[in-house]
């Protein structure tokens, strides 16, 4: 068997078996339309989860499984605290309401007012996590971290990788570099543990990643603030990021229309289970599906749209919009292989500037490869794009190219390379677009 056929299954946890199974009875009690699964999986326990099941055993039943609506309320309210209490609100050392150098080409009045306005939300999605959870992490799904964090917001009470990116942009215009060096050293600190970024940090998301952006984000702190400790520091942690991104699953063989070679990489989660954040959903969507082998391969794909963070997209599916199409293992994705390449020429980068010529040589070859790579596979000259690419089969040691497998649709994943210098100098070349620049004078 091919050795990116291997079924891998990252290990679940008891406290999260135990928090699937009362957001189920909780789906059955309260049964209304609003309902959050992502609630039940979020809540910390007050006492050891024996005792919790106890109690939660010991609950009255009704025939269909569900509880009283007053004693499942009354359990709830005696045995955890609410979702998103094991963090804290922080206020941000280095936030000042108007930073000196804030936006200066924003002139406006009305605009620069509500870019403040935008700028002090910073003081409502910062957090530190709470000592409860270094305490006693057995308690508790949230993942402890050394750093403060900053997390969306709403239902998304956790800090996420690729969401870490953008708020790394906005906290740099808003000149809090600390805060946005905390982030960076949070997502080295998930590396150092577990091997790769997660794709949040929960329990739940040890099984997957997202799309890989912690070099760009080292990149632009780098830029903003020349750090070059920084830098150092970061360095064996991205180069352990780029092992789990090249691992088996998610590097793929596939040849030509010229007969050469080339390794591109794809989403795939280490899952096949619902995913307990939204397990009530998920069982629903794969309930259609009779074998187990079936909805094991659904839930996979289901993880695996979640890696790539368009969660979901018709971008995933065979058969648009049947969702239970969904075959993201199948797709060599136009974006991920973007991001993989920035990943590439950022490692070089640090690599040089810390005076490690050979493993700057090295990534530097390394994504020369990913780019022929890219216009050999991805590129489509009639549509002047890069299109995604659909697998056969997904279990083939070498995959070989077909035309007619690019994925014709048009989606913003599809200009992902133009964000990276090789593409967008190519494309300059390309179009002889820097004769015309250069031609009048712009
Ligand atoms: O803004 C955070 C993320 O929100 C969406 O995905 C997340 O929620 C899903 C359901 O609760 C979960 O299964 C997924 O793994 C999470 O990442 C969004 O699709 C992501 O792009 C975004 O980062």
């Amino acid at each position: 068997m091919a050795s990116h056929c291997v079924m891998a299954v990252t290990p679940s946890t008891p406290l999260l078996s135990f928090l699937e199974r009362l957001q189920e009875t909780a789906f059955e009690t309260f049964a209304h339309s609003n309902f959050d699964p992502k609630t039940y999986v979020d809540m910390p326990l007050k006492s050891a989860l024996t005792v919790t099941e106890d109690a939660f055993q010991k609950l009255p039943r009704n025939a269909n499984g569900s509880v009283p609506v007053e004693d499942l309320k009354r359990f709830i309210e005696a045995y955890f605290e609410g979702a998103g209490d094991d963090l804290v609100y922080r206020d941000p050392q280095d936030f000042v309401p108007e930073p000196e150098g804030f936006l200066p080409k924003v002139n406006h009045p009305q605009v620069r007012a509500w870019a403040l306005q935008v700028h002090s939300l910073w003081k409502n999605l910062s957090r530190k996590i709470s000592g409860a959870v270094k305490a006693q992490p057995d308690l508790h799904t949230l993942l402890p971290l050394p750093g403060s964090v900053v997390i969306p917001g709403s239902r998304f009470r956790e800090v996420y990788y690729w969401d870490s990116y953008w708020v790394i942009r906005g906290l740099l215009a808003s000149k809090m570099h600390d805060t946005a060096k905390a982030i960076v050293t949070n997502l080295i600190s998930l590396i150092d543990k577990y091997g790769f970024v997660l794709n949040g940090a929960r329990a739940y998301y040890t099984n997957r990643s997202q799309p890989p952006l912690l070099s760009a984000m080292i990149y632009e702190i780098y830029n903003s603030t020349g750090d070059l400790e920084l830098v150092k520091r970061s360095l064996p942690a991205l180069l352990k990021e780029y092992e789990f991104w090249n691992s088996d699953i998610h590097k793929l063989t596939i040849l030509d229309d010229q007969g050469c070679t080339h390794t591109l990489n794809r989403y795939y989660a280490k899952w096949d289970k619902p995913r307990p954040e939204s397990s009530i959903m998920d069982k629903a969507s794969a309930s259609n599906f009779s074998s187990v082998s079936e909805k094991q391969q659904f839930y996979r794909e289901l993880a695996s749209a979640a890696e790539s963070g368009w969660d979901f997209s018709t971008r995933w599916m065979r058969n648009p919009p049947n969702f239970t199409t969904l075959a993201t293992t199948s797709v060599i994705p136009v974006d991920l292989n973007a991001f993989l390449l920035g990943m590439e020429l950022n490692i070089a980068l640090f690599a040089k500037v810390t005076g490690d010529n050979s493993t700057a040589e090295r990534f530097l070859e390394n994504s020369d490869l990913r780019k022929k790579a890219m216009d050999s596979i991805f590129w489509n000259a009639n549509k002047k794009q890069w299109l995604d690419y659909w697998l056969s089969s997904t279990c083939e040691e070498v995959h070989v190219w077909k035309n007619e497998h690019q994925n014709q649709n048009v989606f913003a994943s599809n200009f992902v390379p133009l964000w990276m210098k090789p593409f967008y100098s190519g494309m300059l070349d390309r179009y002889a677009i820097t004769s015309t620049l250069v031609a009048t004078g712009k």
